[in-house]
């Protein structure tokens, strides 16, 4: 049964060891990398999240700098903040934590961080250059995905991947990185009429819709992968998956846990990403 807990908490331990050591020797060479992170209003949960990277980027010693702006804030004023950051030399990379007020429309900000700082790999430029396979920052968590599925020697290969979940942010890039690696993506969403259907096929099963527990064992086929990116509270606000843990993990040959899971590999990426661009600015200013 252990066996088959893919645990992103060690597997980004493992990873984040070999950035701090970048991280150092970039140091010896007087470059500290930055990172910006943006937080409009008060949301609780991405008071947590913003918290947990702030130690991180600590941690492995990275820079890290908080912009906390009033819920009400204007979209020229959150325009402003980006352009500031895209102009500092101490910064290589921006993170405005989504998702943002109503009253700000969001692909406007993500257009405005200077593709050279996209660590969250959301802006049109990393997108596109994504999904032709050139070089770009890739975005964190299905990066994080990717990086799982190699620590844990799932070959994807050949392998029929069913991705649950169309976000611009984890499931449509999920399923773009997968297919570079020869697997069989199918994708499923709110509208896919017969679900069950569709993900008993699955070798590899990402799930990725915010829904507590939405899949149960009736949806996994016995032996598959199960990746589970959800983050949501239970009836007893106790943290749990878009899975339904307990009910298939006796099916399954793997799976990730919520906590433990992919949440720490997305920012494991997201230094990995940052580090990428503060190695950029080495090459570039000798
Ligand atoms: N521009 C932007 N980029 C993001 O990458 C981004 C964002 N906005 N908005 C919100 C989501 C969510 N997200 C998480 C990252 C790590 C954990 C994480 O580390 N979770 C731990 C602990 C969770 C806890 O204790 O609350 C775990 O799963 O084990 C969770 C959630 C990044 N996001």
């Amino acid at each position: 049964m252990s066996g088959k807990l893919i645990n992103g908490k060690e597997i980004g331990e493992i990873i984040r060891q070999s950035i701090q050591k970048e991280v150092n020797d970039l140091q010896e060479q007087g470059v500290t990398p930055g990172l910006a992170v943006i937080l409009v209003g008060d949301n609780p949960a991405s008071k947590t999240y913003v918290s947990n990277k702030q130690k991180s980027c600590e941690q492995i010693g990275i820079y890290s700098e908080l912009i906390e702006l009033s819920a009400d804030t204007t979209e020229e004023t959150l325009l402003n903040e980006i352009n500031k950051l895209n102009a500092d030399p101490a910064i290589d990379g921006i993170l405005v934590q989504l998702p943002l007020p109503k009253h700000i429309t969001e692909q406007n900000v993500i257009a405005a961080i200077s593709p050279e700082k996209d660590v969250d790999g959301f802006h049109p430029e990393s997108v596109g250059k994504m999904i032709l396979g050139q070089p770009t920052y890739l975005p964190c968590t299905p990066y994080g995905v990717m990086k799982l599925l190699e620590y844990a020697n799932i070959d994807v290969a050949g392998k029929h991947a069913v991705i649950v979940g169309r976000s611009h942010i984890v499931g449509v890039p999920m399923g773009q990185l997968l297919l570079q690696k020869d697997a069989t993506v199918t994708y499923c969403h709110s509208k896919t009429p017969d679900l069950v259907a569709m993900t008993t096929q699955a070798d590899i099963l990402v799930v990725a819709t915010g829904r507590a527990k939405m899949i149960g064992a009736e949806h996994v086929k016995e032996g598959a992968v199960v990746i589970d990116v959800g983050i949501n509270r239970d009836e007893n606000n106790k943290l749990c998956g878009d899975v339904d843990f307990d009910a298939v993990v006796d099916k399954v040959s793997a799976i990730t846990p919520v906590p433990k899971g992919v949440g720490p590999m997305t920012i494991t990426m997201l230094l990995f990403n940052t580090l990428q661009s503060a190695k950029k600015k080495l090459t570039q200013d000798k």
